[in-house]
């Protein structure tokens, strides 16, 4: 019997995200900083008949069949149906939430998949825009649609607070509310040393799905205010909303932040953005 191949799912942080314009099919054309947490979903790979078991805190009502974006990944990866693989997902992250969980997870699976013999299969974007960058699971520029990635070489361990109030948001119709789509794209990304360095950058920088997002969910307004207020040295929101993320000078002033925002019945986790020399 094999061991199981356990891979981690990180969530996605949208640290700056421009639409620079919309191909013809419909998709906006981004240019996104885009980060990793330390934390996230997990998978776990066995072989044997196709299945697919979840747990964890955001599991309930998450689809185990074909629906699933674990199920797609190993589908377009030539997962058979009887020589295929037994996947247990824990689902630690919000879904639709704008940090890509159901990205992350495909991405996971596909990684795993790898280390039991598979092809990463081509064009994993047709699942999803950001499935690219999860595979990568490292700080990179995206552009594109999502498929083209400059990764990033020089990126420090940022500490940082995720916050969803409960919220979640379709992507579809956050696109579809956008009233100007033809923004300018972002500015050189430099070599950041540290903290001070990223918020001066990221102040010259925007989400364009936030006032969108802000408009459908006035909430989205409130956790950024909180944020500030608990002494982020910047806060925004991530993707298409609702889940902001505020950084922090250090772990602790995180770990406490998150203690006081949870207190609204949100969901808020303290955690670190994964530097680009990290071994994961
Ligand atoms: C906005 C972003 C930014 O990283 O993140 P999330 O908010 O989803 O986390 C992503 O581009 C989302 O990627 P993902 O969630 O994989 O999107 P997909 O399933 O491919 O697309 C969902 C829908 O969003 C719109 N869409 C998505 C990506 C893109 N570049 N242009 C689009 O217009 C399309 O209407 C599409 O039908
Ligand atoms: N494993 C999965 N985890 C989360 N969502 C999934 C998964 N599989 C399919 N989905 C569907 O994908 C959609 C987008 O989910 P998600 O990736 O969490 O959004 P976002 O990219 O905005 O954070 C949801 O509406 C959900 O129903």
């Amino acid at each position: 019997m094999c061991a199981p191949i356990v891979e981690s799912a990180p969530a996605k942080i949208n640290l700056a995200l421009h639409v620079t314009g919309r191909r013809e099919d419909g998709y906006h054309l981004l240019d996104s900083l885009v980060a990793f947490a330390g934390i996230g979903d997990r998978v776990t790979l066995v072989p044997g008949p196709m299945s697919l078991k979840i747990d964890g805190p955001f599991g309930a009502g998450l689809g185990n069949d074909c629906t699933n974006l674990c199920w797609k990944a190993a589908e377009l990866a030539g997962v058979g149906a009887s020589a295929g693989v037994s996947i247990a997902l824990q689902k630690n992250l919000p879904v639709a939430s704008g940090i890509g969980g159901g990205s992350a997870d495909a991405a996971a699976v596909l990684r795993g998949l790898a280390r039991m013999g598979y092809d990463v299969p081509e064009g994993v974007e047709c699942l999803g825009a950001d499935i690219p960058v999860c595979l990568l699971s490292r700080p990179a520029r995206m552009q594109g649609i999502g498929d083209v990635l400059t990764p990033l070489h020089h990126f420090p361990a940022i500490s940082a607070v995720l916050v969803n109030p409960g919220i979640s948001l379709s992507t579809p119709e956050v696109f579809r509310a956008l009233t100007s789509r033809d923004n300018a794209p972002l500015g050189p990304v430099p070599h950041f040393a540290g903290i001070a360095d990223l918020i001066a950058w990221l102040r010259q920088t925007r989400n364009d799905l936030e006032p969108v997002a802000r408009s459908l969910q006035p909430h989205i307004a409130r956790v950024i205010e909180a944020l500030e207020n608990s002494g982020a040295g910047f806060a925004r929101m991530s993707g298409s909303g609702a889940t902001c993320f505020g950084l922090y000078a250090n772990e602790t002033q995180a770990r406490n932040a998150a203690e006081i925002l949870a207190r609204n019945g949100w969901w808020a986790v303290a955690t670190e953005l994964v530097p680009a020399a990290s071994g994961r």
